[in-house]
């Protein structure tokens, strides 16, 4: 490397006084404490990283008495902006309802959510309605797209319900990313499923969400689409900057993940970070073999 030729700049010369200041006053912020014991999830998590979804102590109980389900039970975990992080566990272990809940689509019963700085568990019906519309992206396992709009008009489709215009560039961007410069005048029962389902991953990117949510984005795909729609989630991260977080049973989609949050019963048991198909598999094997013996 060239060394530069710029001699140092010499330190200032005071020759008068500072004037005194009034002390600055540092406002609180109401950044959550996560987790508030240390858990794996911190211990693994980058110290300085900026937070796009944070659970805290997030409890989720159905029906009440006997009937009573308890699907989360205090649960702690923060997923970092421009990650894409998998959520893994056994059935019934609340995967779904974690998205769900950081994803203000379902209400907690005690505890507390953030979307970045946002506590959403305190936000009404209508407030949550425009954080889910302006900073979430969903991708579901049933792709939801309307049979009657080309690709194009299903990927605008949100904002233009917004009555927001999207970004011209951002959104070429994203089509190229996702690969869908050739398809874009197509109906959905013209395309492949996992064209379809790009179609649901750009049309969740184009608006810049702060996050991505996706449960199963790959369940009803074959192997060979699934692995196109996971490489495009994981170059939209690599690429383009987004945050993901995928529910999955998949070892093989999640080693497309930065990092794995594992679940049982209701909490985080677990995680692992720069995964593969292998190591996720192993894990899965030594958890259940506990789970017999205990
Ligand atoms: N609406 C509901 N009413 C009652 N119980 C529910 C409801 N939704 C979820 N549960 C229960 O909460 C627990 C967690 O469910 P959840 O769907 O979050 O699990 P999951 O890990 O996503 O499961 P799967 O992998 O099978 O989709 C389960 O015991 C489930 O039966």
């Amino acid at each position: 490397m060239e060394q530069s030729s710029q001699t140092p700049r010499p330190a200032p010369h005071r020759t008068c006084p500072r004037p005194t200041r009034r002390p600055r006053r540092i406002r609180p912020r109401p950044a959550p404490e996560v987790p508030v014991t240390p858990s794996p999830a911190a211990t693994l998590s980058a110290p300085h990283a900026v937070a796009a979804a944070t659970a805290e102590r997030l409890t989720k109980s159905y029906g009440t008495g006997e009937t009573r389900v308890v699907a989360l039970d205090q649960v702690s975990v923060r997923f970092e902006a421009g990650r894409f992080t998998a959520i893994m566990g056994p059935s019934g272990s609340g995967k779904s309802t974690l998205m769900h809940c950081l994803a203000g689509l379902d209400s907690a019963t005690e505890g507390h959510a953030w979307i970045g700085d946002t506590e959403i568990t305190s936000l009404s019906d209508k407030q949550l309605t425009k954080l889910r519309r302006d900073r979430v992206g969903f991708v579901f396992q049933a792709f939801n797209l309307l049979p009657t709009l080309t690709a194009a008009e299903n990927i605008t489709l949100p904002m233009d319900i917004a009555g927001t215009k999207p970004d011209a560039a951002w959104l070429n961007q994203v089509i190229e990313t996702v690969g869908l410069s050739g398809r874009l005048k197509h109906r959905p029962n013209q395309l492949s499923g996992g064209q379809q389902q790009r179609v649901a991953v750009a049309r969740a990117l184009a608006s810049k969400p702060a996050i991505i949510f996706g449960d199963e984005p790959t369940g009803n795909l074959d192997s060979r689409a699934g692995a196109e729609v996971l490489q495009f989630l994981r170059n939209s991260v690599r690429e383009l900057g987004q945050t993901v977080v995928m529910v999955t049973h998949d070892p093989m989609a999640a080693a497309y993940a930065d990092r794995v949050v594992f679940l049982a019963d209701g909490r985080v048991v677990d995680e692992m970070a720069d995964p593969t198909a292998e190591r996720v598999l192993d894990h899965m094997r030594r958890f259940e073999a506990v789970g017999r013996t205990s």
